[in-house]
C-alpha cells in the first residue's frame, strides 16, 4: 500500500469509530430479562421505568436508529429533531442503517435550514418540550445529542421571538464570536439550553448521549448543553454582547430577559438526576487510527485533539513539524537546522495556544522515536478560515493547499532532509463535506505545487481567492481530493502525517 492508502485508511478508521451505530453499541447496552437495566458506560440505570428519547443534531437520525436497536420493546415514545432533508440525503446515498424503521416508535421532525433556527425546528423543540414535562419519577428520559443541535432545539424565552433570536445569533457569529461565546449568550436566552431540558425533565432520571463537535468536549457548550450545569453567567453574557458591540440597540424582548434573568446560573448539584457522557470525539476518533497506523508499522503519535487558530499558521506548525520528522529520519534531528526548527515550532505552538498541547513534551517524545520506523503524526481539532475571495473550498482543502505551498517552498534549504523522504499530509472532515464542496478534504505532498505548476495551476493564486477546491479539483482531474461522501458523523477535522526514508539518498 502506499502511503497515500495508509493514510485513507486511517482516516476511514478514525471517522469508523465514531459513527453512530459503533459508538452506540459501545456506549449503550441492555442486560437483564427480569429485571432490565440499561447499561451506560458500564453505569446501570434500572428499567422499572418508562424509557423515552429524545435527540437534536446533525448526526442524531443514525444515533437515534442505533439507539432504538439497542432499546427494542422498552421504548415508549421518542422525538427527534434533524437536519432538513437529512432523511432523502442519508436514502439516496444508500445508507439505510442510519434510517429509522417503518414502525419506528421514534417520530422525525426536519428543520433549521442552511443550520438556522426556523419554524419547523421551534415546533420539533416545542415538542420536545412537552414531553419532557410530562416525566414522571419513574421515568428514564435519554437524550442523544450532537453538533449543530442548537439551531435544532430553539426555545426563546417569552416574549422573544425567534427571529429576534436568530437575529442576534448571526449577528454574533458574523462579527466572528467564537462557539463558545455564540452558545454563552444562546443558553441565557432560552427555555432549553443551558440545562433547561434537564430541568424540565426532573424528576425523571436523564440520561445524555452526547457526541462532541467542540474542542475540548465541554458539556455545557456542544449544542448549548440543554442537558449540562451552565458555567455562564448574565455577566459572561452581557460583556460577550459588548465585545462585539451588540449590547446598544437589543430589541426590548431580550432586554427583558436579560434583566430578568438570576444572576447565577443554576448551581450543578440541581443536576443529580442527569448523567450526561460523551460517547464520541476528536480524541477517540485519534485514538482509534493511532491503533491502525500502529498494526501498520508506523511510530505514530498523537499531537493534539484541539488545534485550532488561523488555517495559515496552522499550516506552518505542520510544515514546521514535517520538517523536523525528516530531519530525525535522516539522523539530522539533533543538528543546528534540527535545534531551529524545535524553536519554531515551540514559538508557533505558544502563539496559537492549543489547548492542552505540551508541545516540549511533544518534541521529547519525537525524539524518543525510533528513526529506523516510517512515522506517522495524527492530529484534529478545527481551524478558522478568514474569507478574503469569492472562490470555493473549505478549512481542509485550505490547510492542505497551504501545507503543499509551504512544503514546496522549504524544499530548496530542506534538500537534504525533506528530499530523502517520502511525505503524505492529509486533512479531512469527519462528516465527509468541507465547506460547501462534496469533498471531505484533501491531500498534499511536497511536490504537488510543483506538479501543479507544471500543468499551468498555480497555487498561491488559488488561494489568495480561497479558491482550494478550483485548485484540487482542476489538479490530476481531482485526484488528491478526499471524497467520502455523507458519513452520518461529525468530530471535526483530522489530520494525518505520514513520513518513510526513501532509498534515494
Ligand atoms: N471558499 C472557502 N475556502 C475555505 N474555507 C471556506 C470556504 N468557504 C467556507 N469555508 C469555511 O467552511 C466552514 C463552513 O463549512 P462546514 O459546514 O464544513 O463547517 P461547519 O459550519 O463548522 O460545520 P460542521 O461543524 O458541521 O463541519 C467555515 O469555517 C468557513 O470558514
Ligand atoms: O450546535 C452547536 O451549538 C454547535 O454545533 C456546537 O455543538
Amino acid at each position: 500500500m502506499s502511503l497515500r492508502e495508509h493514510a485513507l485508511s486511517l482516516f476511514r478508521s478514525a471517522v469508523g469509530t465514531v459513527r453512530p451505530a459503533p459508538m452506540l453499541k459501545r456506549a449503550l447496552k441492555l442486560q437483564g430479562e427480569e429485571c432490565p437495566q440499561l447499561l451506560v458506560n458500564s453505569r446501570a440505570f434500572p428499567l422499572k421505568r418508562d424509557l423515552y428519547l429524545v435527540g437534536f443534531g446533525k448526526a442524531v437520525l443514525g444515533m437515534a436508529a442505533a439507539a432504538e436497536e439497542i432499546l427494542g420493546d422498552h421504548l415508549v415514545r421518542g422525538i427527534i429533531n434533524v437536519p432538513l432533508g437529512i432523511q432523502e440525503s442519508l436514502q439516496r446515498a444508500g445508507m439505510q442503517e442510519m434510517l429509522l424503521k417503518p414502525h419506528s416508535r421514534i417520530q422525525v421532525i426536519e428543520g433549521a435550514k442552511n443550520n438556522l433556527p426556523d419554524p419547523e425546528a421551534l415546533r420539533g423543540a416545542s415538542a420536545i418540550q412537552e414531553l419532557a414535562e410530562g416525566l414522571t419519577a419513574d421515568d428514564l428520559l435519554l437524550v442523544l445529542i450532537s453538533g449543530g443541535g442548537s439551531a435544532l432545539l430553539p426555545a426563546p424565552i417569552p416574549p422573544i421571538l425567534l427571529e429576534e433570536k436568530e437575529k442576534l445569533t448571526k449577528m454574533l457569529a458574523s462579527r466572528g464570536a467564537a462557539i463558545q461565546e455564540l452558545n454563552a449568550v444562546r443558553k441565557i436566552l432560552s427555555l432549553l439550553k443551558g440545562g433547561g431540558l434537564a430541568r424540565l425533565a426532573y424528576p425523571a432520571q436523564v440520561v445524555s448521549l452526547i457526541l462532541s463537535d467542540v474542542i475540548g468536549d465541554p458539556l455545557d457548550i456542544i449544542a448549548s448543553g440543554p442537558t449540562a450545569a451552565s458555567s455562564h453567567s448574565i455577566q459572561d453574557c452581557l460583556q460577550i454582547l459588548a465585545k462585539y458591540n451588540l449590547l446598544h440597540g437589543l430589541p426590548s424582548s431580550v432586554e427583558a430577559v436579560l434583566s430578568s434573568s438570576p444572576p447565577k446560573p443554576t448551581a450543578a448539584e440541581d443536576y443529580s438526576h442527569v448523567c450526561n457522557v460523551i460517547i464520541g470525539s476528536n480524541t477517540l476518533a485519534l485514538a482509534e487510527a493511532k491503533r491502525h497506523a500502529e498494526s501498520l508499522g508506523y511510530a505514530t503519535l498523537i499531537l493534539s485533539a484541539a488545534v485550532c487558530g488561523d488555517v495559515g499558521r496552522v499550516a506552518v506548525l505542520y510544515c514546521q513539524l514535517i520538517c523536523l520528522l525528516c530531519l530525525h529520519l535522516a539522523s539530522l534531528g539533533e543538528g543546528p537546522r534540527g535545534s531551529e526548527v524545535k524553536g519554531n515550532l515551540l514559538q508557533l505552538a505558544a502563539e496559537l495556544d492549543i489547548p492542552g498541547l505540551n508541545m516540549a513534551e511533544f518534541l521529547q517524545a519525537l525524539q524518543g522515536m525510533e528513526p529506523q520506523k516510517p512515522v506517522c503524526i495524527l492530529a484534529g481539532g478545527e481551524t478558522t478560515v478568514q474569507l478574503q475571495g469569492t472562490g470555493k473550498g473549505g478549512r481542509n482543502q485550505e490547510l492542505a493547499l497551504r501545507v503543499g505551498l509551504g512544503l514546496h517552498r522549504a524544499r530548496g534549504v530542506e534538500a537534504s532532509s525533506l528530499g530523502r523522504c517520502d511525505v503524505i499530509f492529509l486533512s479531512g472532515g469527519t462528516d465527509g463535506q468541507d465547506g460547501p464542496t462534496d469533498a471531505a478534504g484533501a491531500f498534499c505532498s511536497p511536490e504537488l505545487v510543483a506538479e501543479a505548476l507544471r500543468e499551468g495551476l498555480d497555487a498561491e493564486i488559488f488561494l489568495s481567492n480561497n479558491d482550494s477546491y478550483a485548485f484540487f479539483s482542476h489538479f490530476q482531474r481531482g485526484r488528491h481530493l478526499l471524497v467520502t461522501g455523507l458519513t452520518g458523523t461529525n468530530v471535526m477535522d483530522i489530520q494525518v502525517i505520514l513520513i518513510r526514508a526513501t532509498d534515494r539518498s
